[in-house]
């Protein structure tokens, strides 16, 4: 065998011993190289001049392009690789990179209960920095490499979105460079509607620099419980039950492991006291894959309860990437595994994307399925009726999130707050017949019934389809008043499947 083919081989057949041998210990000696580089190397905390001047940098770059280049459209130069997504952007290669990347805290302003972040600042960079200064963010994110401009720019959502929105909807202030190459401020007050544009606007109004995000206290655990239940029926009646006690619930999270079975988390923050029993440090090395230890509950049909410290709860699916890491590291869940290598788990996205073959690429195109689409909770029980006949694929991550009515790309539909479900679908599809064209038929399905889907995977709607998902009218506006025409492309030529392959 040729040793490019040998390799490929080896690379599709044993990704894990790639994966296990090489990246994982490739991903160790970058988590080190990262802690020695801050704590020895860059000791000075980012003072305001400091991103100024970063800031700076970026106009320059910005008008350096208008002389120089004004025919290409501008994007980030964050490299594909790096990015939370699936396929290649390809679309960077024929546009003009601009290097926004900055990448730290700016500053805590705890009267006002705001952090100021630069945007590629990471939620697993983010978060344990606020909870060591005893503060949180609403809407924490369970992956630790999404960073906080791609957040806004895409949209995020977590298990507390039921109470507070999508991510961006605990922002209260953005930077944004302009296509001229100015800085702008953006917030309920000053250019408010650039401020209702930006989320999901996937780069194409300007170059965000500075993002705020509200404070809360942050306690110690969540109590967390769990709920085996059965039947569609009834899964869909708890769920839109435990959504409406925004009293009692900080969390509220969902899996399906088959058609009728699921087990219903809700979740408060707490500080416990001496008497707190069941903590439980899910974070740990050697502890199981989250999702498994779920469905250790349906297996025994008991509810249950357990403490979580608050950011083993928040990154609780970042070991096994949702359950996704089951079909790259097969044996990964193991107790030997666990224990012996546990340590070093989880491989980074990164380095997982900058070393997939074409071949592997053209198999999770053709034989496997991810996607996150956004429905009113009414749905539920249609939805995953649908998704079983066409997909098959279990679990099934269901998330509650309240949208509001807004004039921005993504609102509700209704005239007052509506709660919406994120049913995600990750893995390889059970069904006889399954091409990788029902992805379109699926994306219509959600159009006809009034939802939304995350573009981290692209989308296969046409421009037309695309507008009646997501409201073109202010966001078209906002682009004539900032001069975006020529300067940055529209979102769809960012997210459509052609250009992420
Ligand atoms: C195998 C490997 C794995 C790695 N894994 C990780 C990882 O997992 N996580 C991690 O954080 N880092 C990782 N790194 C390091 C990472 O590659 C670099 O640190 C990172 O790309 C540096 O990015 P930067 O933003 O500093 O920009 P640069 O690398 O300087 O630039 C990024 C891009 O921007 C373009 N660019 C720069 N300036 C301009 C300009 N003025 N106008 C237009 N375009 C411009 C460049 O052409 C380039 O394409 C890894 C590196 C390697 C080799
Ligand atoms: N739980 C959740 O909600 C999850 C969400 N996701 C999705 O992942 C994505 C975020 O991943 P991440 O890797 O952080 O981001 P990406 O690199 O994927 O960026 C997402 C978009 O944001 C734009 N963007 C990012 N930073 C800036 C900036 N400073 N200025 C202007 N535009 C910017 C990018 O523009 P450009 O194309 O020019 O680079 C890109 O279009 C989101 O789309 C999100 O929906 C994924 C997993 C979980
Ligand atoms: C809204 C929510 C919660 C979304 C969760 C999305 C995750 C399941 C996605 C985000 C990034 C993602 C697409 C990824 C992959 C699986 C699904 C992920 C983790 C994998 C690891 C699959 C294997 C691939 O070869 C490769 C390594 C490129 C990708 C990387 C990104």
């Amino acid at each position: 065998m040729h040793s490019d083919s040998l390799l490929e081989y080896v690379l599709v057949n044993f990704r894990w011993v790639f994966v296990v041998f090489f990246l994982l210990p490739c991903t160790v000696m970058g988590k080190v190289w990262a802690t020695f580089e801050k704590n020895l190397w860059s000791r000075r905390r980012l003072t305001g001049l400091d991103h100024e001047k970063k800031v700076k940098n970026i106009q320059c770059e910005v008008r350096h392009r208008n002389v120089y280049a004004p025919n290409r459209v501008m994007c980030t130069a964050r490299p594909s690789w790096r990015s939370m997504t699936l396929a290649d952007m390809t679309y960077k290669k024929c546009m003009f990179n601009i290097n926004v990347h900055l990448d730290e805290m700016i500053s805590i302003d705890s009267h006002n209960q705001t952090v100021r972040v630069e945007p590629s600042i990471t939620m697993g960079q983010l978060i344990p920095i606020l909870i060591q200064s005893g503060w949180t963010v609403p809407v924490a994110l369970d992956m630790e490499d999404l960073t906080i401009g791609g957040l806004v720019m895409g949209i995020g959502l977590e298990s507390s979105s039921f109470k507070f929105g999508l991510f961006h909807k605990t922002c209260t202030r953005y930077e944004l460079i302009t296509a001229d190459g100015d800085l702008i401020i953006c917030s309920k007050s000053e250019n408010p509607d650039v401020f209702e544009s930006i989320p999901f606007s996937h780069g194409t109004l300007g170059f965000l620099t500075a993002v705020d995000i509200r404070l809360m206290p942050a306690k110690k655990y969540v109590r967390l419980q769990y709920r085996p239940i059965s039947s569609l029926e009834n899964i869909q009646s708890s769920l839109i039950s435990e959504t409406l006690d925004t009293e009692n619930n900080d969390f509220v999270e969902l899996l399906i492991y088959s058609k009728n079975e699921a087990v219903l988390m809700t979740g408060q923050m707490t500080d416990g006291d001496q008497s707190t029993k069941n903590i439980n440090e899910i974070g740990r090395f050697y502890k199981p894959w989250f999702f498994k230890h779920v469905e250790s509950f349906l297996l025994s049909q008991k509810n249950a309860e357990e403490y979580i410290p608050l950011q083993d709860y928040y990154f609780r699916h970042n070991n096994s990437l949702f359950w996704e890491i089951q079909d790259i590291i097969p044996f990964g869940n193991h107790p030997v595994f666990r224990y012996l290598l546990g340590w070093i788990m989880p491989a980074k996205v990164a380095l997982l994307k900058l070393t997939q073959t074409d071949t592997i690429k053209r198999l999770y195109d053709e034989h496997h399925f991810i996607d996150d689409f956004i429905l009113p909770i009414s749905c539920l029980k249609k939805s995953v009726e649908k998704f079983h006949e066409h997909l098959n694929i279990y679990p099934i991550w269901v998330c509650p999130a309240v949208l509001n009515p807004s004039h921005g790309l993504v609102h509700s539909h209704a005239s007052v707050d509506s709660m919406y479900i994120d049913i995600g679908l990750y893995g390889e599809p059970n069904v006889s017949n399954y091409n990788s064209g029902i992805a379109k038929d699926l994306e219509l399905f959600v159009l006809k019934l009034k939802g939304f889907k995350m573009m981290y995977i692209g989308t296969h709607l046409n421009m037309h389809e695309f507008k009646k998902m997501f409201n073109h009218c202010l966001y078209q506006r906002v682009r004539m008043q900032l001069n975006c025409e020529y300067n940055f492309p529209e979102v769809y030529d960012k997210v459509n499947k052609k250009v992420r392959r």
